[in-house]
């Protein structure tokens, strides 16, 4: 169980966001939305321990979830904006790359075939179209559990087959128990989330 409470957030000294609090329960899904530089990603990079909150608390299980970001880290998956992936490597080089990091064996082959890459993994990915990039980039979910999904604009670039696989995907992390947060513009395949306006 994810729980913000009273969050509030400064970026160059400007406050975007205060008094944001909501609870994620595992099976969960909250969407975040809101206008150009409300806040979202903002907020998810809070969630992830990237970015210090200027007040407020967030809890993991009860218990402050920021006092130990490596804990923190461990428990948690997050797709930024930019898809953080070497051009130089290939499709099935970058989730060996990301199995390792996540320190799990994680079967390659099968995160590769959830989005539909299979026939692009021995390509280099400086070849890849943007919504392959973004596949390869939400592969890397499929590698190994965790339980919080945090993602930003997770189906940006994606055509209508990869927003279904991508459906699939968190369906299959959400009937494990899993949670996730998403900033979106866009309709996203979470049925039943609830929505949280920046
Ligand atoms: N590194 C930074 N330094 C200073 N201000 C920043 C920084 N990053 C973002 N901001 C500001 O913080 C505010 C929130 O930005 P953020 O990217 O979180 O919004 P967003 O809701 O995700 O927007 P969008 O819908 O356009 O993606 C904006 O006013 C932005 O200019």
């Amino acid at each position: 169980m994810l729980e913000a409470r009273e969050l509030a957030c400064l970026r160059g000294e400007r406050a975007v966001f205060a008094g944001v609090s909501f609870r994620v329960p595992p099976g969960a899904a909250l969407l975040l939305t809101g206008a150009n530089g409300a806040g979202k990603s903002s907020l998810l990079r809070l969630l992830a321990g990237l970015l210090r909150p200027a007040a407020g608390a967030l809890l993991w299980e009860g218990e402050d979830a920021l006092g130990d970001r490596v804990e923190h880290a461990r428990r948690l998956r997050y797709l930024s904006p930019q898809d953080a992936l070497k051009p130089a490597l290939t499709a099935r080089e970058t989730l060996a790359f990301a199995a390792r990091l996540h320190g799990a064996a994680g079967d390659a082959g099968a995160a590769l075939a959830a989005l539909g890459l299979l026939p692009l993994a021995e390509l280099p990915v400086r070849l890849f179209s943007t919504g392959q990039r973004r596949r390869l980039a939400l592969a890397r979910l499929a590698l190994a559990p965790a339980p919080l999904w945090l993602l930003d604009e997770p189906t940006l670039g994606l055509d209508t087959a990869a927003v279904s696989r991508l459906g699939g995907l968190l369906a299959r992390h959400r009937e494990g128990g899993g949670a996730v947060v998403a900033a979106t513009h866009l309709p996203l395949p979470l049925p039943g989330a609830a929505e949280f306006r920046l």
